[in-house]
């Protein structure tokens, strides 16, 4: 099959790469990490999570975040739900999308959102209701679809379990997640085609962390297949506060990078996403993990 010729990215740096933080980032500055994100061209971002704050501090400014961003027309904006109680906080910030989530591994849900797989859908099926009553699209993240912390190996079998339900339940999309960076291209081939079989193309995703370098290899395997939305972090920030060592999602930039090179449209400047990658690096006082931010301004200051 010929590569796809466009590719959706949803930056996921605001959410997915702040939340493991341990020092407060200001609300300030998340926003501001949003405008320079859109100012690059990105059209998809997640902003925050309406999880319990006791459960991810660094979330805990979820309303605020969305209060502070000056939002484009063109941008969506995207929020985590894992339940009833953030769904109503959730829609009063106005998201473009929603963001339910759970995993292909009982154990993994359990230490996430304290619940089964099957709780978990349970605790879903008002939410994606109430979503849909607000005229907001329901996303759903499958994390360890490719390998559990606690569990070890996940097979395709294990992914379309899940997969299958949450399209029942209604879920609008589908976000085949790599929480822990193991996957490797055959394996995220068979689990992307279980999510095929169930939801269109255009509505699966693919978010993979980097923790074994893979992701990028990952995401070649996925275009292979024709899936072209993928969830990538501004400056490789992050790591989930579950899963103990698993590093950020692949980079923004390292993807964009990739896609240039294979003559894949994104609409991303890539100068832009490497200052917004700066900005952010700034605050948190280290460097980027994006090996092609890192080059590029290497260069920039000869
Ligand atoms: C799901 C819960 C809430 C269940 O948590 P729980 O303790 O089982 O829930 P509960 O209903 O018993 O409530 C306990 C307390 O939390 C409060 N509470 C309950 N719900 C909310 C809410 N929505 N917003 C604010 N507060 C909430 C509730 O009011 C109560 O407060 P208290 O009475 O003790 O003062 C909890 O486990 C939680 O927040 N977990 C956080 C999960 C999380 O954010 N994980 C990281 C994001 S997922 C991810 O990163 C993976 C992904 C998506 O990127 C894909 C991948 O790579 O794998």
């Amino acid at each position: 099959m010929a590569l796809p010729s466009h590719v959706k990215i949803l930056d996921v740096g605001p959410r997915d790469g702040l939340q493991n933080e341990k020092e407060n980032v200001a609300t300030q500055h998340k926003a501001q990490l949003v405008a320079m994100l859109q100012d690059a061209g990105l059209k998809e971002i997640e902003v925050t999570s309406f999880v319990s704050p006791k459960w991810v501090p660094q979330m805990g400014d979820n309303s605020a975040v969305m209060a502070a961003i000056s939002r484009r027309s063109d941008v969506r904006y995207s929020v985590l739900v894992p339940n009833l109680k953030g769904l109503e906080p959730a829609l009063a910030s106005k998201p473009d999308e929603i963001l339910v989530f759970t995993a292909a591994s009982e154990a993994f849900t359990q230490k996430n959102i304290n619940c089964s797989i099957a709780e978990s859908l349970e605790r879903f099926a008002p939410v994606i209701e109430g979503a849909h009553a607000a005229g907001v699209k329901v996303r759903a993240a499958l994390s360890c679809a490719l390998g559990c912390p606690y569990e070890g190996d996940i097979s395709a079998d294990q992914v379309e379990a899940v997969v299958k339900p949450l399209r029942a339940l209604g879920v609008d999309a589908i976000d085949i997640a790599d929480t822990i960076g193991v996957g490797t291209p055959r394996q995220v081939q068979a689990a992307m085609e279980r999510a095929l079989k169930h939801f269109p193309t255009a509505e699966v995703s693919g978010h993979f962390h980097d923790t074994y370098g893979q992701a990028l290899t990952n995401l070649y395997a996925s275009l292979e297949l024709g899936v072209h939305s993928f969830h990538a972090s501004v400056a490789g920030l992050g790591g989930c506060p579950y899963a103990k060592g698993a590093t950020g999602n692949v980079a923004t930039e390292d993807v964009v990078f990739l896609l240039n090179g294979l003559g894949i449209e994104t609409g991303i400047d890539l100068d832009k996403l490497v200052d917004a990658g700066a900005f952010i690096s700034g605050v948190l006082g280290r460097p980027p993990v994006s090996r092609v931010a890192r080059a590029l301004l290497a260069k920039r200051t000869g």
